[in-house]
């Protein structure tokens, strides 16, 4: 039992119940929440997956270490525009893939061993479910169950990977974000089901890695979300990059000798895709299917998300959550910035603090990269705002022209009558570092005027763009 137990005089043999002050489902932001506030207390950590969770695990982190090493690869083929020759010889996946997971994986293990043998909290290895107010049984990954109750509990469960059920129950194999980046050799075609972040993340990887690569997706645009100026401008461009097949449904899929093949329908009548490996990036649902919320008192809303108040508390007494499994943005941003509120409320009951609500920021790392903070144009025209915007292109900045850049811009949303930015979508290089001002601005309400003329932009950097798109909005 040593391996769910750092204080083995708090916690009782298989079968008793063990009380704490506080228990946390679930470690990838929940692990932050155990701070000095808890020193003395009795603190439960549970976890049923990879310690350290999703971020560190199988999500930002690793996605963004492949992203870096895609664009080496990238830049080098690119190189030649600017009177460089370099050849890419061949990209190692060996190389690649240990580079970053050999870096990873002792983070995780280093923070599961912390929490099992160091200082203040109790770890149960294991899947969670409430049997009761705030009494939560866990199904131990070695074999057993353990009851323990809390004063407090914060669900921090996460989400994972949704897989439509004609993948499903066609019994073909597929991979998910949770196990692409593991795969042992690249494939020669990937066939990716799905248009969104991830989606067109992993085509920006596996392409510059040399991969032929397929995108399925259904909506008319990929990353349909985002404002719709960019979206075209981004399907576009990747139309340039890989098969993008857009409007375009699976029907059916079935094993091949080599792979797998893909049966689609679009507006044009229905084909066939074959591909020698297929990934699945169809969105992520919430951790609440098994998760006891019936028995723990715990409203959902109808998508499956945990439903909490401004300050983050369930429907449950005593009961919180945080992060993917209950916040509308499934962004590790959003989920560190709930966990600090979080952490404040369990120890300052008087004093709560509201989750923050500054307009949610979003980054694709894709090629090109994309950064998006507010309300889109068809945001804007729904809820039938006054705004203004404007478009600057990259390739009429100095830096642009040393980029040669042609296709990448920054497009603004403002409200004339404040000065007030509405939205910023930017997309081009260094996309998600360009938008920070934009994103401070909105946060602080500072006015566009402000921003653009109340300081030094450095000349002649990247962020002149942004500084031309602020005053190319004249509010
Ligand atoms: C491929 C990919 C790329 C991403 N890239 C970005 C990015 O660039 N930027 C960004 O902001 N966000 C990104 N995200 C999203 C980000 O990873 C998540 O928003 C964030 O990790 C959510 O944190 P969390 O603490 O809510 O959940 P998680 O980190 O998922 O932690 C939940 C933990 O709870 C455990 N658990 C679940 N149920 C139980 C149970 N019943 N009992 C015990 N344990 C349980 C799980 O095993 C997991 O370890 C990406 C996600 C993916 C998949």
């Amino acid at each position: 039992m040593s391996d769910q137990t750092g204080h083995t005089e708090q916690t009782g043999q298989s079968g008793q119940t063990d009380h704490f002050d506080l228990a946390i489902i679930g470690t990838g932001s929940g692990n932050s929440l155990v701070t000095p506030d808890f020193e003395g207390k009795r603190v439960a950590v549970i976890e049923g997956g990879t310690f350290g969770g999703t971020c560190l695990n199988v999500g930002c982190i690793p996605t963004k270490m492949f992203v870096y090493a895609a664009e080496v690869a990238a830049s080098a083929r690119d190189a030649a525009r600017f009177g460089v020759d370099a050849t890419v010889h061949g990209v190692r996946w060996a190389d690649v893939r240990n580079r970053i997971f050999q870096r990873i994986d002792p983070i995780a293990e280093g923070g599961k061993r912390y929490r099992i043998e160091g200082p203040g909290t109790t770890a149960f290895l294991g899947h969670a479910r409430f049997t009761g107010d705030r009494r939560l049984t866990v199904e131990l990954a070695d074999g057993g169950e353990r009851t323990l109750t809390a004063d407090q509990v914060v669900i921090a469960a996460g989400a994972h990977p949704v897989v439509p059920d004609v993948v499903r129950e066609s019994g073909v194999p597929f991979h998910t974000s949770d196990t692409i980046m593991r795969i042992d050799d690249l494939p020669e075609h990937l066939v990716i089901v799905g248009g969104g972040y991830i989606g067109v993340e992993m085509a920006h990887v596996f392409a510059s890695f040399g991969v032929r690569v397929s995108v399925v997706a259904r909506g008319p645009l990929l990353v349909r979300h985002l404002d719709e100026e960019i979206a075209a401008r981004f399907t576009a461009l990747a139309r340039e990059q890989w098969d993008v097949r857009t409007g375009t449904t699976v029907t059916a899929l079935e094993r091949t000798g080599e792979g797998v093949r893909l049966h689609l329908e679009d507006e044009t009548g229905s084909s066939v895709l074959e591909g020698d490996l297929l990934l699945v990036a169809t969105g992520r649902e919430p951790n609440t299917a098994d998760l006891g919320v019936e028995a723990g008192g715990i409203r959902l809303h109808d998508d499956g998300r945990v439903a909490v108040d401004e300050v983050g508390r369930t429907s449950a007494p005593g009961v919180w959550a945080l992060g993917d499994v209950s916040s509308p943005h499934q962004l590790k941003h959003v989920a560190n910035a709930e966990a600090r509120a979080i952490a404040h409320n369990l120890v300052h009951p008087d004093d709560l603090h509201p989750l923050p609500t500054e307009p949610v920021p979003a980054g694709i790392f894709s090629h090109p990269q994309i950064a998006t903070v507010g309300l889109t144009e068809e945001e804007c025209v729904e809820r039938g705002l006054a705004h203004v915007s404007f478009v600057q292109s990259y390739g009429d900045t100095a830096y642009g022209w040393a980029m040669e850049d042609t296709t990448s811009v920054c497009k603004l949303i403002a409200d004339p009558a404040t000065g007030l930015l509405l939205g910023a979508h930017l997309m081009g290089p260094h996309a998600t570092t360009l938008i920070q001002p934009l994103i401070q601005a909105m946060s602080f309400g500072q006015t566009v005027r402000d921003v653009a003329r109340g300081q030094y932009w450095i000349h002649p950097a990247l962020a002149e763009v942004v500084e031309n798109a602020l005053l190319g909005l004249a509010v």
